[in-house]
């Protein structure tokens, strides 16, 4: 496992007071440089090559009425980002990342993890390993997303199971659910937490789904191992992520969040995780559209990080 490098990020930090700005002013863009120097593990960071991976999948829990889309819309959308016509594709291109959308078994939704476990071990273990196969070694950050007609029910059970409370603490509109969809999802969602009681990350993962949370999880650990920092999207993939906090509660420190998404639960979220995120832009989307937006911010503190003049080559005193 690769780990942070305390040197290069010591080294990056004196370079950050060495250049021609008053020492600080850059604010959280001098901390995202040296963040990067550390889990690169060198001193100027780069961002030549960023990997952008969006996860799909299926859920049985549409079955609960939890939804104002039918989950069609799933397979659809995969499609729509191979023809390059989703959000995703245009900030892609606009912040310089390079897109791979990883669908999984959309045809085999996972079950109703109202009635039993959403997955087996095997179906969790697969699609851990199918999102760890994505990663590519020479990406210098990658980013993360998903696509899943229901995961915003599961996604709060897997909050709720990871953290604690109750369906009405974090679940939240999704797509637009109100009123009698919004009471279908709080009630999905606790059915759930009693009927399961998983105590780590692969039996959180088993016992709510889905794939593509499973193949986040995997890709963030691969990510590790390759000393890759990660930049996770909205409220869903956080949540995704956060399962293998149950396993390790360092398991997430090479990761930022990239926006605060305006679905309620992800600051209670990002709370429990004790983060600061990125942006907040009230996006409430999913796709790795926010990771993709907070690309572009990086993208500044690496460019200050290595471009600007240190007093003394600009002929400062
Ligand atoms: C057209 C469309 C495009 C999307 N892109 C992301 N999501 C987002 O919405 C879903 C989660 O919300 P819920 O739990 O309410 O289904 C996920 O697929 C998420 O990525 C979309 C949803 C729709 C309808
Ligand atoms: O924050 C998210 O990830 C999100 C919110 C609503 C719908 N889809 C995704």
């Amino acid at each position: 496992m690769t780990s942070f490098d305390e040197g290069a990020a010591a080294r990056a930090h004196d370079r950050q007071n060495s250049l021609t700005k008053p020492p600080g002013s850059l604010g959280r863009l001098e901390d995202l440089a040296i963040f990067l120097a550390g889990w690169q593990r060198r001193d100027r960071p780069r961002l030549d090559h960023a990997q952008a991976l969006v996860f799909a999948g299926n859920h049985g829990i549409v079955a609960q009425g939890v939804n104002p889309f039918p989950a069609e819309v799933t397979a659809l959308m995969v499609q729509n980002f191979h023809q390059g016509g989703a959000a995703i594709n245009q900030l892609c291109a606009v912040a310089g990342a390079a897109l791979t959308v990883v669908p999984l078994s959309l045809d085999q939704p996972t079950a109703d993890f109202t009635q039993g476990p959403a997955m087996t071990a095997d179906e969790v273990a697969s699609a851990m390993q199918a999102g760890a196969d994505a990663v590519d070694p020479t990406a210098d950050v990658l980013l993360l997303g998903e696509m899943g007609i229901g995961n915003s029910t599961v996604a709060a059970a897997l909050a709720a199971a990871s953290f604690g409370g109750d369906g009405r603490d974090w679940v939240g509109p999704g797509t637009g659910a109100e009123g009698e969809v919004l009471s279908a999802k709080i009630r999905a969602v606790g059915a759930g937490l009693a009927r399961h009681s998983p105590d780590d990350t692969r039996g959180t993962l088993a016992a709510f789904g889905g794939r593509e949370q499973a193949a986040i999880c995997g890709a963030v650990l691969r990510a590790r191992e390759l000393g890759v920092p990660v930049i996770l999207d909205g409220f869903i993939c956080t949540a995704a992520a956060a399962v293998l906090t149950r396993d390790d509660p360092q398991a997430l420190d090479h990761c930022l969040i990239g926006h605060e998404s305006a679905e309620p639960g992800h600051r209670r979220l990002i709370a429990a995780l004790g983060a600061q995120p990125i942006l907040s832009l009230d996006m409430r989307l999913g796709e790795g559209s926010g990771a993709a937006v907070a690309l572009m911010v990086l993208r500044g503190a690496v460019a200050c990080h290595n471009g600007m003049a240190t007093f003394a080559e600009a002929g400062f005193g």
